[in-house]
């Protein structure tokens, strides 16, 4: 099989890929909307895309490429451990805190907040389109006064140097990361880090109906289905108009879930399965 990821080598993400698919040809890809566009135009045959970080959140532009650009079914998730750390060039190494700009992928950076508001308060953050990415400028760049924040797999992978080890401001830091594919085909994966299934429905309510997202809900608490996330994001209609992100912890049945979406429907909401699918806790 081959797996899409978003790249280059050694990002969280190729972590979560090498750890679910050990024998799958890995294909990194330079953002996350280059990795979804290749699973559509059928290039490889799944995508590994990060999705929710613990401490930071959604990760918006997948959410949104997702949903607005290219409707792919989710067909798999992993949920992985996130260790950050500070890397210099070797050549940096013993005088680190004076380095002037921190590179990294927006969430990483938001999730060291703390440790960069003391340790490294005047360096500019510079955002980049992974981690990874962030430590190959780095390396690529030996006499400027930078740094990275990523994982060890990537100060390896481009030969720099961890100066501060878990640099992340609060220990529970885990990502989600989807598995997307063109056809809402399972994956065969026979992990023992399956730890469950969920269902993830897309939910456009009503126009102005007072209490709709009460009667929404409400379909899914007397099934007695539990809901694990609940997220809005701009419908980009107009202003005020948003749909809504919900997980359900568990598997598409014949009955409670159907029911729940119909009831939805009779409510005037607009309802769509992105997937319902195995996830994985590494
Ligand atoms: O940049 C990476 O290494 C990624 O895999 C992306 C990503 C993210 O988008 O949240 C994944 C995990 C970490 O939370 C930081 C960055």
């Amino acid at each position: 099989m081959k797996i899409g990821y978003l790249g280059p080598k050694a990002t969280f993400t190729d972590l979560a890929v090498t750890t679910i698919f050990p024998d799958s040809e890995k294909i990194p890809y330079d953002t996350i909307p280059e990795c979804i566009d290749a699973v559509s135009k059928e290039e490889i045959d799944a995508g590994v895309v990060p999705l929710e970080n613990a401490l930071e959140g959604s990760v918006n532009l997948t959410l949104d490429y997702l949903i607005h650009e290219q409707l792919l079914p989710i067909v798999g998730e992993i949920i992985a451990p996130i260790q950050q750390h500070l890397m210099v060039h070797p050549y940096h190494a013993h005088h680190w805190r004076e380095v002037k700009e921190v590179y990294s992928h927006s969430h990483a950076i938001a999730q060291c907040h703390k440790f960069l508001h003391t340790a490294l308060k005047n360096a500019k953050q510079v955002y980049m389109t992974s981690t990874s990415a962030a430590a190959k400028f780095v390396s690529e760049h030996p006499h400027l006064p930078i740094a990275a924040i990523a994982n060890r797999l990537a100060a390896q992978e481009y030969g720099l140097t961890i100066v501060h080890e878990n640099i992340h401001d609060y220990d529970y830091n885990h990502t989600r990361f989807i598995v997307v594919r063109k056809q809402n085909k399972p994956l065969d994966i026979d992990s023992p880090l399956y730890a469950g299934d969920k269902t993830t429905l897309v939910v456009m309510l009503p126009k102005d109906q007072p209490g709709a997202l009460h009667q929404v809900l409400s379909a899914f608490a007397w099934r007695k289905l539990n809901l694990t996330k609940i997220e809005s994001r701009p419908a980009k209609t107009g202003l005020g108009n948003y749909f809504f992100i919900i997980d359900i912890d568990q598997k598409m049945d014949d009955v409670l879930i159907p029911g729940a979406i119909a009831e939805l429907e009779a409510l005037e909401c607009t309802v769509q399965v992105l997937g319902s699918y195995p996830y994985y806790i590494i």
